[in-house]
């Protein structure tokens, strides 16, 4: 579990992070959100110590980081940078191997999880002896989370990790970023700026604002329960997109007829709204999908569209 207690930090006459108290617990992804400059890198950069806080305390598992050794401590915690932070002058095999020489692995076993990490993260494999330049931009940021990840670490940092890339690319990144088991068990802090983002990946959300944390919880409870004006209208322009991609057809099953259909196409009860809308924009009539125990559902958009709206108002009036 990562712990900041209080923690404070100015660079001479900006409060860049002011008192700030939160708690990832093992296994989550916590998403530090807000416009640019509102201290979100400084407080990221708090927990490895690549910044040292002015006041206040972090903890992981118990332990003060300000009690350990800088290096040893960052060779444990897996952090991506902003721009994907890799060395131009170093083999994609290099940089990757980083943190394996620091650790003095064998020639082998950097090889062997070199590989497997590529293939985990759709690299091609004799992208090892190639230079970053010779990469794309969405190859580039694959590399850099290969680079975080190849010593398995329990807590992984990540700034802007799809920053860089373009629209498409970024969303493409994002589903398999979703989707990789080996990051299902890491406890993630990662930051964006991007509303999108934060909603699709974050277990909770972390949102800040001129240094300081203005509401911490699931997407869900800032999306149906924001504290003030300012976290309403952070979310605004997009509600209506962020609703669909966070409500799941489970969430819908109580909302939903009991219908079932021969005919139609089966997904997965963990299907966002938003996904499913996508199925039925692409000629899809009907979809079906089972719950826990098995019962399925088979509905149309219009059946989708009541159970929707039912579920929105029961979200926002209780
Ligand atoms: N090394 C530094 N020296 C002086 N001021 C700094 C330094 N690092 C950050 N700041 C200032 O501290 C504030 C918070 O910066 P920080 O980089 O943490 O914000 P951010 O939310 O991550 O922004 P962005 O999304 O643009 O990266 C900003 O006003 C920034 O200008």
């Amino acid at each position: 579990m990562i712990r900041l207690d209080q923690v404070s930090k100015s660079f001479k006459d900006t409060a860049a992070v002011k008192s700030v108290f939160f708690e990832v617990n093992e296994g989550e992804n916590l998403i530090l959100l807000g416009t640019s400059g509102c201290g979100k890198t400084t407080t990221l950069k708090m927990i490895n110590r690549l910044i040292e806080p002015d006041e206040g305390k972090v903890t992981i598992n118990g332990k003060n980081v300000a009690n350990e050794n800088p290096e040893i401590l960052r060779r444990g915690i897996g952090y991506v940078m902003q721009n994907n932070g890799l060395f131009p002058h170093y083999t994609i095999g290099e940089n990757i191997a980083t943190v394996p020489q620091l650790l003095k692995w064998d020639k082998n076993k950097t090889q062997e999880r070199t590989t497997e990490l590529l293939s985990k993260l759709h690299l091609p494999a004799d992208c090892i002896s190639l230079f970053p330049h010779e990469l794309s931009g969405g190859q580039q940021q694959r590399v850099g989370l290969a680079r975080a990840l190849v010593a398995d670490p329990s807590v992984l940092l990540m700034d802007e990790p799809f920053g860089a890339l373009d629209n498409v690319t970024r969303a493409s990144i994002r589903k398999e970023f979703k989707a990789l088991e080996e990051l299902k068990r890491k406890t993630i802090v990662m930051v964006t700026h991007d509303v999108q983002e934060a909603f699709e990946l974050a277990d909770r959300i972390c949102l800040m604002d001129k240094g300081e944390i203005i509401q911490i919880g699931t997407p869900q409870e800032l999306l149906y329960h924001p504290i003030n004006d300012f976290v309403n209208n952070f979310m605004e322009s997009e509600r209506i997109t962020l609703e669909f991609k966070i409500t799941t057809l489970k969430d819908l099953w109580n909302k939903l007829p009991d219908e079932q259909s021969s005919n139609a196409k089966t997904v997965d009860q963990q299907l966002s709204i938003w996904d499913t809308l996508n199925y039925f924009r692409s000629g899809v009539d009907k979809i079906s999908f089972a719950d826990d125990s098995g019962r399925q559902k088979s509905i149309d958009i219009n059946t989708l569209n009541s159970a929707f709206i039912s579920y929105q108002n029961l979200q926002q009036h209780g």
